[in-house]
């Protein structure tokens, strides 16, 4: 790993491999690694998150996938980054604790979503009791109000945030509010907080406005066609970022209209890698038979600029 080269870029997602009998697979991790670094060109993963489905694994199998993560990308990952939260607080903190064992290079938390925080002080008491657990590792505040229905709006959240939470470096923002995102950027440009971006459809109006890089479910089999976005963005070639975000739009508009989630991105992931990563976890139940043919489908039939 490469903790000091800055968080940045594209980060996976990554979902939880599973036998077919709903066990966590560790064994397909080695080369789910390097499926990400030689084919996408991904070198960060978030581990144990929402594609990951994190809360529906028990701590016992959350450490175990940190775990392996940690091992199989020691030489070959930048950034590993271990989403520890959960309703206890109790197991955020033993999660926090074993991911700064076994050498993660940021850990994650999401607001508790069950008994909600409903202000500022509210949320920050968790996240710092959880963060003060792990006191050498790099924390990122995960934003996700589509499923935690936790609105607290992250400019207010940062204000001040370092004082209460030293180890705070940044978040990751899966919302669309980018007004918010906008004032956090305006506001804590000085400070060098990192934000990632975590809509994967709407990528390219976050960098414009200044994020540094995204996390996100389709980095798993989009990455490389997305690391010419920020290519084409940096350049800049607006015309040509755009032709790629409009093209993963594309996709993920289909797909959406069919039905997708983590389900469905295991099962996509595992057409577009090979790799088996098998059923998720219930409630979520696979991806059907004709959803795998017409996401496979479209995914083969959009022409990509550098295809051509
Ligand atoms: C709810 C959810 O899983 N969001 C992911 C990350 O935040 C995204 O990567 C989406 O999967 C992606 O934007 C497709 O909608
Ligand atoms: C999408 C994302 O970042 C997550 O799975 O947590």
């Amino acid at each position: 790993m490469t903790p000091g080269k800055k968080l940045g870029g594209l980060v996976a997602a990554t979902v939880t491999p599973m036998t077919p009998d709903g066990q966590i697979n560790l064994s397909v991790i080695s080369q789910y690694v390097d499926y990400l670094v030689s084919k996408q060109n991904v070198k960060n993963v978030f581990v144990n998150g929402t594609t990951g489905e994190g809360l529906s694994l028990n701590v016992q199998e959350r450490k175990q996938l940190a775990e392996e993560w940690l091992c199989q990308g020691k030489d070959k990952l930048d950034h590993v980054i271990i989403h520890v939260g959960a309703l206890s607080l109790a197991e955020s903190q033993e999660l926090a604790r074993h991911a700064a064992a076994v050498g993660a290079t940021g850990i994650a938390v999401l607001a508790p979503f069950f008994f909600k925080p409903t202000n500022k002080a509210e949320l920050i008491a968790f996240l710092q009791k959880v963060a003060s657990e792990a006191p050498a590792v790099p924390f990122y505040y995960y934003h996700i109000p589509p499923l935690t229905a936790v609105k607290i709006r992250v400019e207010e959240l940062l204000d001040g945030i370092t004082e209460q939470i030293p180890t705070f470096r940044g978040v990751k923002f899966s919302d669309t509010d980018l007004l918010d995102l906008a004032q956090c950027i305006n506001k804590n440009e000085r400070e060098q907080f990192t934000f990632l971006y975590g809509v994967d459809e709407q990528l390219l109006s976050a960098l414009a406005i200044g994020a540094d890089g995204a996390v996100g479910s389709t980095y798993n089999y989009l990455g490389q066609k997305t690391n010419l976005m920020l290519q084409a963005f940096a350049k800049p070639d607006l015309a040509l970022a755009r032709k790629y975000q409009f093209l993963t739009g594309e996709f993920l508009n289909f797909v959406t209209k069919l039905g997708f989630g983590v389900a469905q991105t295991k099962a996509v992931m595992t057409f577009v890698s090979g790799i088996p990563m098998g059923p998720p976890r219930l409630p979520l139940v696979d991806a059907s038979e004709e959803f795998i043919i017409k996401a496979k489908a479209k995914l083969e039939s959009i022409v990509w600029p550098d295809s051509d």
